[in-house]
């Protein structure tokens, strides 16, 4: 089947033994095994020949609807599993798509090396127990890609990452996936955006405007800090969930509406039902699978994981990369607890990469919050490194030395940046304010340009371009209509 619908060339193997065979002189691309091939043999196989060939990608045959056998099966290194008895449209989709995968590992490994550990699983990184767990549950909850998912976990846990892993992986995954931020719009405003507008609805609103909604027919809706929707939309977005359709701003005639709601927020949820402040039939629709991301304190081990891979990221472009952490310095950091969770590595290793390029990271050279708990041996020499940029061993906390000696940095401005590790990405930040500049001079001026543009000290045409880069037309519409 393979050959004919694939055109690939298709060796085939009775036993484990005789596929590991086959690995030698041969250009293999892809596994598939049965996981009971027999016994648990299937899951060794998998193991040995990522072993002896780290290029293949496997995908591993499991019984319907059994978790146990597909967390099993991540966890030895397949990439992707088959239902069993397997659906030979399924076989062809998933056997294309590692395909795709594998060409995508070869071009980068050739860029560097260490990068398949640190692609992680759609982009997001964790080795530690929890996070494959998580990994399994995106993967099957994908699966069906009609289900609502819940994505709960503090900020800066990557639950956008997981919403547009749910995407990627759901039969959705060649239409939209199109994220709205309930917290950052203001509430008046978030309506017309989620659902759109009739020409006519409001003054100003000289035609019709579709909304995400309709942006995401067929593809996936992410509406991110879902905890801050108020009542009123509350209602019109569970009409939604419940009966498919809904009116755009003004209109009467009802839309069918084929999406996936993904649903994120760092509030409990269950507590805001409780005050009252979430409707409890909104969030019984929205859970109905919940997805908890655990904190980064909880997932220690995947902190050296993390940190390798944003040292590829700040490193890059660089003359001089940082060269890696020491021993102390990570160890200082996984006592750390992470209020800011990953985003706060993030920017750690982003500011350590500008402040201290070209050196070895030492405890010392953290900025004081980060060794608090710490109480290692401030006066003896650096012990060797754990990480270097080029280098991590598996799951490992030792690896070989790097050339370059520790160096001592500049103390860092701790009180000047600290601020900001908490919150989100610089760009997100500065581009969040500048909507909001755009959009008070505007209703300044009851939405004329011209005088937005010179209260805002900028050219027209600059203004203009921002407005449509931005996609703020639709907001400017209400702004005419608040001023009516
Ligand atoms: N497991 C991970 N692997 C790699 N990067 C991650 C991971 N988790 C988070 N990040 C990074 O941390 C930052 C925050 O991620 P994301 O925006 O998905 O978090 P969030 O939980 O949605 O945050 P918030 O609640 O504040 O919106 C991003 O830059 C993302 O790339």
């Amino acid at each position: 089947m393979l050959r004919k619908e694939i055109g690939c060339p298709v060796l085939e193997a009775d036993a484990p033994e005789e596929a590991l065979e086959s690995l030698d002189g041969q250009d293999i691309s892809l596994l598939i095994t049965d996981l009971y091939a027999p016994k648990d043999l299937g899951i060794d196989l998998v193991k040995a020949v990522l072993r002896k060939n780290p290029e293949v990608v496997s995908v591993v045959m499991v019984p319907a609807g059994s978790r146990e056998a597909v967390v099993k099966s991540l966890q030895a290194g397949a990439l992707f599993y088959l239902n069993k008895p397997t659906d030979l449209d399924e076989a062809i989709i998933v056997t294309a798509r590692s395909l795709e995968h594998h060409d995508l590992l070869i071009h980068k490994e050739k860029r560097g090396p260490k990068i398949r550990k640190t692609e992680g699983f759609h982009g997001i990184i964790g080795q530690s127990p929890k996070m494959q767990k998580l990994f399994g549950i995106i993967e099957r909850v994908a699966e069906d890609g009609e289900s609502t998912v819940l994505i709960q976990g503090e900020s800066g846990t990557g639950k956008e990452m997981v919403a547009k892993a749910v995407h990627a992986f759901s039969p959705r995954a060649g239409k939209n996936f199109v994220p709205l931020n309930c917290a950052a719009i203001p509430d008046d405003l978030l309506e017309s955006e989620l659902f759109g507008y009739v020409k006519g609805a409001f003054t100003g609103a000289n035609q019709s405007k579709q909304g995400r909604i309709q942006y995401a027919e067929g593809g996936t809706l992410f509406l991110d800090e879902i905890g801050d929707m108020k009542p009123a939309l509350q209602a019109k977005l569970l009409r939604v969930l419940q009966e498919k359709e809904f009116e755009p701003v003004g209109g009467l005639k009802p839309i069918r509406a084929d999406v996936r709601i993904v649903a994120a927020t760092h509030r409990n949820l269950e507590d805001s039902v409780k005050k009252g402040l979430f409707r409890e039939d909104l969030y019984y629709r929205l859970s109905v699978v919940p997805l908890q991301i655990p904190p980064l304190r909880e997932r220690k081990e995947d902190i050296a994981l993390l940190i390798e891979k944003f040292m590829q990221v700040y490193n890059r472009g660089r003359k001089h990369g940082l060269a890696g952490f020491a021993g102390d310095a990570l160890a200082a950091l996984q006592q750390y607890a992470w209020p800011g969770n990953v985003r706060e590595l993030e920017n750690l290793v982003q500011r350590l990469a500008i402040l201290h390029a070209d050196g070895l990271v030492t405890a010392a050279d953290l900025p004081e919050k980060y060794r608090g708990e710490y109480e290692g041996p401030a006066a003896e020499p650096a012990p060797a490194p754990v990480l270097s940029a080029s280098s991590l061993p598996p799951q490992t906390s030792v690896a070989p030395p790097v050339a370059s000696p520790p160096q001592t940095a500049p103390p860092l401005p701790d009180e000047e940046l600290a601020a900001l590790e908490q919150q989100a990405d610089f760009n997100t930040l500065v581009s969040d304010f500048e909507d909001r500049l755009i959009l008070q001079a505007l209703t300044r001026t009851g939405g004329n340009k011209k005088e937005a543009a010179e209260l805002l000290n900028l050219k027209r045409t600059t203004l203009l371009e921002k407005i449509k880069k931005k996609q703020l037309d639709s907001l400017l519409a209400r702004v005419a209509r608040k001023k009516e």
